[in-house]
């Protein structure tokens, strides 16, 4: 399975406030970008921290995009994943309405009443790792399920974990023209850092989007 990570980043490298509320990074056609990428993905996937600021839906904008997947056989929005060791994701999240199948990867640490209400919810849940979700378990499970994509679209945390587990196999990154400051605000890598063995990229596109630019890099 294909793990592309996409996400915008202001020009000082903030994925949003230190607020950790949403900030438009993107212009509309980087925002028409993600989503043909969703499109063209089998699944979708946040972190929990990503749900409880933003409350993200994770479907297709474009109803030609949808009604293109239906031709091709496919449900007319990706799958919605999210990354949720205890089982957070608030039970009326927009994540786990009905407009596409969600899968809630959680940990042996998820209280069972969190689990029971997720389920509850509709959701599937996928359960790997024993305090936080083990991402190369959890994410085998959705490759034999058959999911040949994942755009993974964030937040920090989930990012850098993606990165040390070697999972990511490609990053593009939207660069936004604006300046969000703040030495506690979410950058596109945070979790514990790398102090040796940086993840090297190798640099595949640059394309104007926008009043930005589009940096895509194929990792080693
Ligand atoms: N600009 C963009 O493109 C973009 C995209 C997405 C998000 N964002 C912004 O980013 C912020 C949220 O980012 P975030 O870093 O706080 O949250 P996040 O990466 O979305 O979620 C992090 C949480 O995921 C859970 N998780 C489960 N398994 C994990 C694993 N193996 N490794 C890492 N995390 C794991 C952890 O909570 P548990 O321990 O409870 O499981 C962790 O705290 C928001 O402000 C949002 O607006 C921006
Ligand atoms: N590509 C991109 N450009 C941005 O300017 C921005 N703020 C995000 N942020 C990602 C956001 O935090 C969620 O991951 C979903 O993009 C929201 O999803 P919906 O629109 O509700 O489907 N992503």
């Amino acid at each position: 399975m294909r793990v592309v990570v996409n996400a915008a980043m202001s020009a000082d490298g903030k994925l949003s406030s230190k607020r950790r509320e949403q900030i438009a990074i993107s212009g509309p056609d980087d925002f028409d970008r993600m989503d043909a990428l969703r499109a063209g993905s089998d699944a979708v996937m946040v972190g929990v921290g990503t749900v409880l600021a933003d409350d993200p839906h994770l479907t297709l904008d474009d109803p030609e995009r949808q009604a293109a997947r239906r031709d091709r056989d496919e449900s007319a929005h990706p799958v919605r994943v999210v990354a949720d060791s205890r089982a957070r994701t608030p039970t009326d999240a927009r994540i786990l309405d009905d407009a596409a199948t969600t899968y809630v990867l959680v940990s042996e640490s998820a209280p069972t009443e969190r689990i029971e209400a997720l389920e509850s919810s509709g959701a599937r849940l996928v359960t790997a790792g024993d305090e936080r979700v083990a991402l190369t378990d959890a994410l085998s499970t959705l490759e034999r399920e058959g999911f040949d994509q994942l755009m993974v679209e964030g937040g920090g945390e989930l990012i850098f974990s993606l990165f040390e587990a070697g999972l990511a196999d490609e990053l593009r990154v939207f660069v936004g023209p604006k300046i969000i400051g703040g030495r506690d605000a979410p950058t596109l890598a945070d979790g514990e850092g790398f102090v040796s063995e940086f993840p090297e990229l190798e640099l595949a596109d640059v394309e104007r989007i926008d009043d930005g630019v589009l940096l895509r890099y194929s990792v080693e």
